[in-house]
């Protein structure tokens, strides 16, 4: 049985009446069907509900990247300037999401927006612009360049730890990565150790402190660039070897009573 991939989805206006769905891009899909090797399941922003029915039903969890904003409430910053796109409903269900899922030992990698709100739910908080921060690069790319290329491109290197995950993954303490984020971590959450860094500073890569298996998270996007990137193929890689021995332990326990 392959592991099912549970993949965070954003509240998003479609259409003439923009009615709001729940939607995941394609490229979290692919990557679950590829290099992760298991099977999506798309998770509506359906609140903090979710958590306690999804998760025994689930062997790995994504928190995906966004163009939405944690909204300062939650990490008890300033309100954001007029016209940042917020998500409400995806934060009342991913933050719940996230600390559940660490607790019982699934799992999890977070990606840009996933990886800022694992430092949020874990009493962390954001910077809103670190571009406008003194000594800080530009680590967005403005909407007006939504090129493809421009997601598959190399913007900056992170400075990996030495023996950390991705330093393993990459055979050195050095990656190039691509950038799409205007905010970033600014005070880490207690149980996360920063694991890599770009040349401002700017944390770009974190594990979860003790945790019993698989907790990543990472500010550049591999979704976008597996299928030319072994360091991006070969994080999925990782994250879907560990949540298939979640599936085999998981198949072999009784299933608590539903
Ligand atoms: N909104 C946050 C997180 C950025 C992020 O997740 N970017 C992905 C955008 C998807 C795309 O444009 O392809 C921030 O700005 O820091």
């Amino acid at each position: 049985m392959k592991p099912l991939i549970g993949i965070s989805c954003c509240v998003k206006a479609f259409g003439i009446f923009a009615t709001p769905n729940h939607a995941a891009s394609d490229t979290y899909v692919r990557a679950a069907l590829g290099p992760v090797g298991g099977i999506p399941v798309l998770l509506p922003a359906a609140g903090e509900a979710l958590a306690p029915q999804i998760l025994p039903r689930l062997d790995g969890l994504i928190l995906t990247g966004s163009r939405s904003n944690v909204c300062p409430e939650h990490y008890e910053g300033p309100p954001h300037a007029e016209g940042t796109p917020e998500d409400h409903d995806r934060d009342a269900t991913t933050l719940p999401l996230i600390r559940a899922a660490i607790a019982a030992g699934l799992p999890l990698l977070a990606i840009c927006r996933g990886f800022q709100e694992l430092n949020v739910a874990l009493g962390g908080s954001l910077d809103q612009r670190i571009q406008d921060l003194p000594g800080r690069i530009d680590h967005s790319t403005p909407v007006d360049q939504q090129l493809p290329r421009l997601r598959v491109a190399k913007a900056h290197d992170v400075r990996l730890a030495p023996g950390s995950l991705v330093a393993q993954l990459a055979g050195g303490t050095e990656v190039a990565v691509n950038s799409l984020h205007n905010q970033g971590i600014a005070r880490l959450a207690p149980r996360l150790v920063a694991e890599g860094w770009a040349p401002d500073g700017t944390v770009e890569a974190v594990r979860v402190k003790d945790a019993p298996g698989f907790a990543y998270g990472i500010q550049w996007h591999p979704e976008y660039d597996w299928e030319r990137d072994v360091v991006s193929r070969a994080l999925f890689e990782r994250f879907g070897a560990a949540a298939a021995a979640w599936a085999a332990r998981r198949h072999l326990l009784p299933q608590a009573a539903e």
